[in-house]
């Protein structure tokens, strides 16, 4: 079956309104494209979650800083179009930059809460585009639930907080990280790596195990996060944070008293990777 692949914005809100009006629930799965097997299983647990699924796919400007990779980011508008063929996806939106940003644009939001520190650190703009652009997408694709990944966990924190605290009428779900055979999580981004930083790479995810295993164990926090930092140094990462953190609401912790998570960010050469996971429970 074809998928429609829609720019218009006129043309979405008809579309979900005919849905809408047939009573059928509507999941949005935002992207930046470039899809892989993690953007998959979104579509999937979408496709059971509605009975219709859209799957956005714009590069947004405004989460970028000037010196960060909007330029080089991967776009392949057909690869994307072709990976989703036999998955519950109903229409592909793909609008432009002028479209979602028209002339004079001029409203921002501001975030406090889990979009604290962590990414926010080296990416202080990152946040509020983030939040623009999602609040614009519910806003033009009315879904019922959307779906983003726990790769990016904390924005899937700073996007159900907003969601609750402007009272926007969808349900966010969270869906498990994808990982490759040897740990790697799914990545856009993981295209810029060399052969030899893609060998390196999984030891990220290998220094989070690690933490997360000794702090259940009820391990000193600071002493294990400066040892998986030493680590991830030792294996030619440019480490940018790795932090323990209240699974919920993200804030700093100092001993294992409630659900966990272990974050880190590091560079393998200009490559940023991200990853986080549980700390398992004592
Ligand atoms: N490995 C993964 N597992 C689960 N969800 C993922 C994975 N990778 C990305 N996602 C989710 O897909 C959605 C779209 O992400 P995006 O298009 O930025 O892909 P990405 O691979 O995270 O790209 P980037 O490398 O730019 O961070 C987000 O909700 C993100 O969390
Ligand atoms: C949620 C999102 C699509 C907003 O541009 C982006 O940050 C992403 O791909 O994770
Ligand atoms: N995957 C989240 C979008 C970004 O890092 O730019």
């Amino acid at each position: 079956m074809t998928i429609p692949v829609i720019a218009q914005l006129d043309e979405l809100r008809s579309t979900v309104a005919a849905w809408r009006a047939d009573g059928q629930r509507i999941a949005l799965v935002p992207t930046m494209g470039a899809l892989h097997q993690g953007h998959l299983d979104l579509v999937r647990r979408a496709g059971e979650l509605a009975e219709r699924v859209v799957v956005s796919v714009f590069v947004n400007p405004t989460q970028f800083a000037p010196t960060e990779d909007f330029g080089r980011y991967p776009r392949d508008l057909e690869r994307d179009y072709a990976a989703l063929s036999g998955t519950a996806v109903s229409a592909l939106y793909a609008p432009t930059a002028q479209d979602m940003y028209g002339p004079n644009f001029s409203t921002k939001i501001s975030l406090e809460g889990p979009a604290l520190g962590l990414e926010s650190i080296t990416r202080p703009h990152f946040f509020a585009g983030v939040a623009l652009v999602v609040t614009k997408l519910f806003n033009r694709c009315a879904p019922d639930v959307a779906l983003f990944g726990e790769k990016d966990y904390q924005q899937l924190k700073v996007i159900s907080r907003m969601t609750k605290d402007l009272d926007l009428p969808v349900e966010i779900i969270g869906v498990p990280t994808t990982r490759e055979a040897d740990g790697l999580a799914l990545s856009s981004r993981n295209v810029y790596l060399s052969e030899e930083e893609r060998a390196v790479a999984p030891r990220l995810h290998m220094a989070l195990q690690d933490l997360a295993q000794v702090v259940s164990r009820g391990d000193p926090i600071a002493a294990a996060v400066a040892q998986a930092r030493e680590a991830l140094a030792a294996a030619g990462f440019d480490v940018d944070y790795v932090e323990v953190r209240d699974a919920e609401t993200l804030e700093a912790v100092e001993a294992h008293d409630r659900p966990l998570r272990v974050l880190a960010a590091a560079k393998l050469g200009t490559t940023r990777l991200i990853d986080n996971i549980a700390v398992p429970r004592a």
